[in-house]
């Protein structure tokens, strides 16, 4: 039977409720705490420590002095450490997925894809550790040679989100610690136990003391993120969540000229052309649009659909909307959870009344399903949908299908441009040359071509415009961790 409350674990040491600095589990020093709240059912599953920026600092001046050890580390050293993190992350999935699920919503399946994802990144950095290096560069003065090393930034500080709290962990700490860096993680209020988790598995794997620091917050996460942009201890700061928090922190962190690395909010569209396969399109948009309950920073935001298969698509995709069950991420056959918090059940009611205010017609769902008992949104699908809308320019975040109509390949590129964000897209297409065109004339930074899912450890991940900048994973990803110097020798005696 699958497991559903925390009497289930099978290592309740996985659980931990506390802080997390220089090897020791902490309180805060305040004394303050905050709840966590199981979203399908609204009960409370933990109580953690509600810490401020004298935890921050305490947490930075830990992995500071763990940095002064950890940089001398051989590559090969770090990538056995992130190899054996990874194994005891598959080791664990069951307890992993039950602790996210519990947290976050999304399904046992799903949180069990995610704790594969988030080995996978662990993984693929041990990897990239040892072959990440510098080069020796044809020099224009013979009397001279110039070669170019690579090196740790120092102290990274690691913002991850609460949709997916365990992969956006590793996705950063994973490149950070395989270049040599040691990290404070910040997860977000929503989530916190996931990442106290991999804090557990991490020092089993054998990470120096101090390599990895916690520190939980909810309500003093404003003095938190303040204290890790100013803090000059820190070189180096990575964040994904919203573009509106993303643009705060790369105010706070100018005044120290930290590099960023931001994955912030998209609005991505999904476009359908005629000439798709209709099956093809319909199992990639359940993937891209409902996904942890439309809650993915890539997420399908507006389905356009070309003329000639609208309706046929419409039809299509709500069939098999309807066969999709909604309940508690605990249940057997559940493909929806509840969203993470009340405030995306709000967001989705305003996107939805939005639309119809404005001539949406609401084709299925459209409701919260209140006597569920926690917070669950029917799945939507809205025709008509329109330029004046709320959806067009703003990311939903919830399983609302706004499906909008466009006549050419060259109206779809020019409505899916129209926006000023630009993380992901996809592309539902039998045509190889059309792919390439619209491919390389859309503004973002990653598409998916007939499928629905655009994660994968070995391809970069990120945006242009206000999607933020950097990437994570890929080859790019640890280069974000590190600085390069050059040495300039003469040879001429
Ligand atoms: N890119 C993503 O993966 C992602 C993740 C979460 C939210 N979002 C977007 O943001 C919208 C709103 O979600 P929300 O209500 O959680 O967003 P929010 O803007 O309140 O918070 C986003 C994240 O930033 C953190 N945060 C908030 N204030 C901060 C500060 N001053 N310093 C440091 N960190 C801070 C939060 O802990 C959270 O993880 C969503 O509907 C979605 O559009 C995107
Ligand atoms: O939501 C942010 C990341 C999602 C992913 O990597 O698939």
């Amino acid at each position: 039977m699958a497991p559903k409350s925390l009497s289930d674990l099978k290592r309740k040491d996985l659980f931990q409720t506390k802080g997390y600095i220089n090897a020791e589990w902490v309180q805060a020093k305040s004394g303050k705490t905050f709840e966590v709240i199981d979203p399908a059912t609204l009960e409370k599953i933990a109580t953690v420590p509600e810490m401020g920026a004298e935890d921050t600092a305490l947490a930075v001046e830990a992995a500071h002095e763990a940095f002064q050890t950890f940089k001398k580390t051989t590559a090969r050293q770090r990538a056995r450490m992130l190899r054996k993190w990874s194994d005891l992350c598959l080791e664990h999935i069951d307890d992993l997925a039950l602790i996210l699920t519990l947290e976050n919503g999304k399904t046992l399946t799903e949180a069990k894809g995610e704790v594969t994802y988030a080995a996978s990144f662990l993984e693929w950095f041990a990897g990239e550790a040892e072959r990440t290096h510098g080069e020796v560069v044809p020099v224009a003065n013979q009397n001279q040679r110039i070669l170019t090393f690579k090196q740790p930034m120092g102290v990274a500080a690691c913002l991850a989100p609460w949709n997916f709290p365990i992969a956006m962990i590793t996705r950063k700490a994973g490149a950070a610690l395989a270049a040599g860096c040691t990290t404070v993680w910040k997860p977000a209020g929503e989530t916190p136990l996931s990442c106290l988790a991999q804090a557990v598995l991490a020092q089993e794997a054998g990470l120096l003391n101090g390599a990895i620091n916690v520190v939980t917050t909810l309500n003093l996460v404003a003095e938190v993120g303040k204290e890790l942009c100013t803090n000059k201890l820190i070189k180096k700061l990575s964040f994904t969540g919203s573009t509106r928090v993303g643009k705060l922190l790369a105010e706070q962190c100018a005044g120290s000229l930290k590099k960023l690395s931001l994955e912030l909010g998209g609005n991505s569209p999904f476009i359908v052309f005629d000439d798709a396969k209709i099956e093809t399109a319909v199992e990639a948009c359940v993937l891209a649009k409902l996904r942890n309950s439309g809650q993915t920073c890539v997420t399908a935001n507006r389905i356009m659909v070309q003329k000639g298969i609208y309706n046929k698509f419409a039809d299509a995709l709500t069939a098999k909307v309807k066969e999709l069950k909604v309940g508690k991420g605990t249940e057997e056959g559940v493909f929806i959870g509840p969203l993470t918090h009340e405030r995306a059940v709000e967001k989705a009611m305003a996107h939805i009344n939005d639309a119809k205010k404005h001539g949406g017609q609401v084709i299925l769902g459209g409701a919260p399903m209140d006597g569920m008992g926690g917070y669950f949104l029917q799945p939507t699908i809205i025709k008509n949908m329109s330029s004046k809308m709320l959806t067009t320019r703003e990311e939903t975040f919830a399983p609302v299908v706004a499906l909008y109509e466009f006549e050419t390949e060259e109206d779809a590129i020019k409505i899916a441009n129209d926006c000023e964000v630009g993380l992901g897209a996809f592309i539902v297409t039998e045509s190889i040359p059309r792919s390439w065109r619209v491919t390389e004339a859309l503004e973002v930074g990653m598409v998916g071509v007939n499928l629905g899912l655009l994660s994968a450890c070995e391809s970069p991940f990120g945006g242009v415009k206000e999607s933020g900048y950097g990437r994570e994973g890929g080859r790019q990803g640890i280069q974000e961790y590190l600085t390069v110097k050059s040495m300039l020798i003469n040879v001429a005696n």
